[in-house]
C-alpha cells in the first residue's frame, strides 16, 4: 500500500492535489496520509480536525491520519468521529494508548500506534495487540523531506515476524524518507504500508509516482515475505 503524505504538497491547491493521487481503487493512492502537527509534540504546525473534515468531503481515498500532537487521549478521538479510516497516536505522547485504541476503534476507526526512531518496539508489545496499525517512524517526526534511517528497519522486520508467527494482528507502516532508492529495503523488513510525501508530490506526475513506488515495493515484498 502507497500513503503520499500531503505534508509536501501545495495546501493552497490542496483539493487538487489529492485528486491527482485519486482515481479507482487499485489505481489511486491505498491511503492518504494527513499529518496533524501541533507545534508541541513536534516543532512543526500544520493542521487539525477542521481540515480534515473539508478533505474527509473531498476524497474517496481512506483518510489515514498521524497525529503528531501532545495529548492524543484528549483529541484522538474527533478523528475518528469525523470519518478517518485510520488514525494513528505516537506511543510517546500517549498517557493511556490501550484506552486511545479502544475509543478509535468503537468509533469506527482502525488504530494506529506510531513509535520514533529512538523508541524500543519491544516497550509497546502489549499494548500492539489492542492496535490495528503500527507507523515505524524513519525520521524523526516534523518535516518532509529527511534522509531515511535505515537504523529503524530491525523494528518493522521484528513486527513483521510477530504478525506472520500470529502473535501480532498488524499492518506494518513505515513514514520518511521513503522513495525509489529506500522503498525496496522497506519492502524486504516486511513492510506493508509505505507513506511517502516528497517522493509523490514533488514528482511531475504524482500518479505515476504513486505506481512506480508501487511496482518496486511488491516484488521486494514477495521475494521476502510471500
Ligand atoms: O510524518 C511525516 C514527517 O514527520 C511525513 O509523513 C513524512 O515526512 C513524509 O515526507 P517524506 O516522504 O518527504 O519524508
Amino acid at each position: 500500500m502507497i500513503a503520499p503524505s500531503i505534508l509536501s504538497a501545495d495546501f493552497a491547491r490542496l483539493a487538487d492535489e489529492i485528486n491527482a493521487v485519486g482515481g479507482e481503487p487499485g489505481k489511486r493512492a491505498d491511503w492518504l496520509h494527513v499529518d496533524v502537527m501541533d507545534a508541541h509534540f513536534v516543532p512543526n504546525l500544520t493542521l487539525g480536525l477542521p481540515v480534515v473534515e473539508s478533505i474527509l468531503k473531498t476524497t474517496e481515498i481512506p483518510i489515514d491520519c498521524h497525529l503528531m500532537i501532545e495529548n492524543p487521549d484528549r483529541w484522538a478521538i474527533g478523528y475518528a468521529e469525523a470519518g478517518a479510516h485510520n488514525v494513528t497516536v505516537h506511543a510517546e505522547a500517549a498517557a493511556d494508548p490501550i484506552a486511545i485504541a479502544k475509543d478509535l476503534r468503537a468509533a469506527g476507526a482502525k488504530a494506529g500506534l506510531s513509535i520514533k526512531p529512538g523508541t524500543d518496539l519491544d516497550d509497546y508489545l502489549e499494548v500492539l495487540k489492542h492496535y490495528d496499525t503500527l507507523l515505524v517512524m524513519s525520521v524523526e517526526p516534523g518535516f518532509g523531506g529527511q534522509k531515511f534511517m535505515s537504523e529503524v528497519l530491525p523494528k518493522a522486520r521484528k513486527a513483521r515476524e510477530l504478525v506472520d508467527t500470529g502473535h501480532l494482528k498488524l499492518l506494518v507502516e513505515i513514514d520518511g524518507g521513503i522513495n525509489a532508492d529506500t522503498i525496496e529495503q522497506a519492502a524486504e523488513s516486511g513492510v506493508d504500508c509505505f507513506v511517502a510525501g516528497s517522493a509523490v508530490y514533488n514528482a511531475e506526475d504524482p500518479a505515476k509516482a504513486v505506481q512506480a513506488l508501487r511496482d518496486q515495493a511488491a516484488p521486494a515484498f514477495n521475494a521476502a515475505h510471500g
